[in-house]
């Protein structure tokens, strides 16, 4: 069996004065897509900074391809994007681009930068521009772009969708199935359901601590939003929550709010 691309372990934290993390088990193997969802204040970022030993569990282990997640050289196949992406100001878009490869010691790519602005659309004349000028999603993109540009083994994505118009949201989920289709792991956030049910091998549902749902989008749907549909809801109430036809995207989140009720 090939080592997990990453391992959590029974990791607890308090925050300002409560418990946010209170036991996760969380594993992602390489080449899967994992969405990790939640309500806001869940503790889903928190869970990432753990991983990126930005904060420090209290207990509980976190490894990465096997190694324990403090150890510099664990975190060097891993690439991330956080919640709020702020380039520098100053920095054209391709300089941010060139510095980024840079610092992960990797060679100017020109064929796959071109690539990979083409896959979002980025326009080349913005990337001229300084990022003062940039439009929220366009400073997404170059965010996303940095990012899946590194050719590292994990990807950690921190809400990567945030502020896309759905056009990009189309083109960002192309360009993570192609690092998955190159064999990489992909751990992301998002309170986009329907884009976790379309991306995702899986989803893991944070709430109250726990992870209490850790499962294939379809297995989420058949325990928690079939039931609510087969246990009397009115069609026009299961309609209206998208739970008439199985596997509609309406279905997860229906499952999605029976999970953190
Ligand atoms: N530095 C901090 N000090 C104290 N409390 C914090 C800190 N950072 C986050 N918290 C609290 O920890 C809890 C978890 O926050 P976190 O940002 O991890 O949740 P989240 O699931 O990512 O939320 P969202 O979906 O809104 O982004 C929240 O109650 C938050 O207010």
């Amino acid at each position: 069996m090939p080592e997990p691309a990453l391992c959590f372990r029974l990791v607890a934290r308090r925050q300002g004065g409560r418990v946010v993390l209170d036991g996760v088990d969380l594993a992602l193997a390489p080449g899967e897509i994992l969405g990790l969802a939640g309500v806001n204040g869940a503790g889903k970022t928190t869970l990432l900074r753990c991983l990126l030993d930005f904060c420090t569990p209290d207990s509980g282990d976190i490894a990465i391809f096997g190694v324990p997640h403090a150890r510099p050289a664990a975190r060097r196949p891993l690439a991330y994007l956080p919640e709020r992406f702020h380039p520098p100001a100053h920095l054209t878009g391709a300089e941010f681009l060139a510095q980024v490869l840079a610092l992960h010691g990797q060679r100017p790519a020109p064929a796959a930068t071109a690539a990979m602005l083409e896959a979002l659309e980025l326009d080349a004349a913005a990337l001229r521009r300084t990022a003062r000028h940039y439009s929220k999603g366009m400073t997404q993109k170059l965010g996303l772009a940095a990012t899946l540009l590194l050719d590292k083994r994990l990807y950690v994505l921190d809400e990567p969708a945030s502020g896309l118009d759905p056009k990009a949201r189309a083109l960002f989920k192309r360009a993570v199935l192609a690092r998955r289709a190159a064999g990489a792991a992909v751990l992301l956030t998002s309170h986009a359901l329907a884009d976790i049910g379309e991306l995702c091998d899986r989803i893991a549902i944070l709430h109250g601590g726990r992870i209490r749902f850790d499962g294939t989008p379809a297995q989420c749907i058949a325990r928690f939003a079939a039931p609510a549909a087969a246990a009397g809801a009115t069609t026009s109430d299961a309609t209206a929550a998208g739970a008439a036809r199985p596997g509609a995207p309406g279905d997860l989140e229906q499952a999605f709010l029976s999970v953190v009720a």
